[in-house]
């Protein structure tokens, strides 16, 4: 029988999971979601056929998995609030939030649980989600699989062995679909200082984003050898490649991800003093 899942917070990536979950097959009845807002809820009722819950504690007293899916920042009360139902029940915790470590979860929670820290992005609304998961020592190997199939519904999973390279997901797949937002909405403007008109300008260069992902994802050659493929000895490619090195591409990336890696561990260590 499947486990009964419940999503403590009903917004983006709890229904970006558990509509991946229903597509993949998974019984909508043992579907959950809870919200302090039942008009919020109503049309998560009429649209995917799962039980909603006003009251968090309704929503764990019949879990066997509940998943965290609030911001960070009200984590601690919403864990605080849950702590009596959650000890009674001992769920698998899996939380999607940035930054709280498993050991300030499961201590918000009252202790001795099994917590998989999940990083997922928002392409999993898409289904192309990438998600790098962390269990703690109470998880066992079925709870693992649990988790997996949770994830994978919408996209890609990696498991991490050490919890900090959570951070390191982030940099490159929790925060990363906003790096290539960017580099859209820049290419978007190029195209019009050049002359395409902004319509034009935004599928080309969405197309290609895509294409050039999918020829990476075929693995029929890594990224670099698939630029050189592109770069024209003496070309176009070669001279707009050379001007992006030349201006530091690859620094501002790495900075970028160090930047970003620091603030989780910055926001664990901040919302975990509570
Ligand atoms: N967005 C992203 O790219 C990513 C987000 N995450 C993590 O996912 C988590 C959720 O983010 P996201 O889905 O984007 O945020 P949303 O704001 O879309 O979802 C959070 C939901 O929680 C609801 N909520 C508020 N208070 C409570 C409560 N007491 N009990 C139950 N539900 C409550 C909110 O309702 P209301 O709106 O009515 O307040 C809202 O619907 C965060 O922890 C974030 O760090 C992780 C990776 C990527
Ligand atoms: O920006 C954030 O904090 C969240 C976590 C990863 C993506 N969005």
């Amino acid at each position: 029988m499947a486990s009964n899942v419940t999503f403590i917070g009903a917004g983006n990536m709890a229904s970006a999971i558990f509509g991946g979950m229903i597509e993949s097959g998974y019984p909508r009845e043992a579907i959950t979601a809870t919200s302090p807002d039942d008009a919020m809820l109503a049309p998560l009722r009429e649209r995917y056929g799962i039980h909603t819950e006003t009251d968090n504690n309704a929503g764990v007293a019949n879990a066997d998995v509940v998943v965290l899916a609030v911001k960070p920042q009200i984590m601690h009360d919403v864990c605080a609030a849950m702590r009596d139902a959650t000890q009674d029940r001992k769920p698998l915790i899996v939380s999607v939030a940035a930054g709280l470590t498993a050991e300030t979860l499961e201590r918000w929670l009252g202790g001795d649980l099994p917590v998989i820290r999940c990083m997922p992005n928002t392409p999993s609304l898409v289904g192309s989600g990438a998600s790098g998961l962390y269990a703690n020592r109470l998880v066992d190997d079925s709870q693992k699989s649990i988790a997996t199939t949770l994830m994978e519904s919408v996209g890609i999973v990696e498991w991490v062995d050490e919890e900090v390279l959570l951070e390191a997901v982030t940099a490159v797949a929790g925060s990363a679909p906003a790096y290539f937002y960017l580099v859209f909405e820049a290419l978007e403007e190029a195209g019009v200082k050049l002359g395409l008109p902004a319509e034009s300008a935004r599928r080309l260069a969405v197309q290609t984003g895509l294409g050039a992902a999918r020829m990476v994802q075929q693995g029929d050659a890594d990224p670099a050898q698939l630029r050189r493929n592109v770069m024209s000895p003496n070309g176009t490619t070669e001279r707009a490649v050379t001007h992006l090195e030349e201006a530091g591409l690859r620094q501002i990336f790495l900075e970028a991800a160090e930047v970003c890696a620091a603030r989780a561990r910055e926001m664990g260590e901040e919302l975990g003093k509570q």
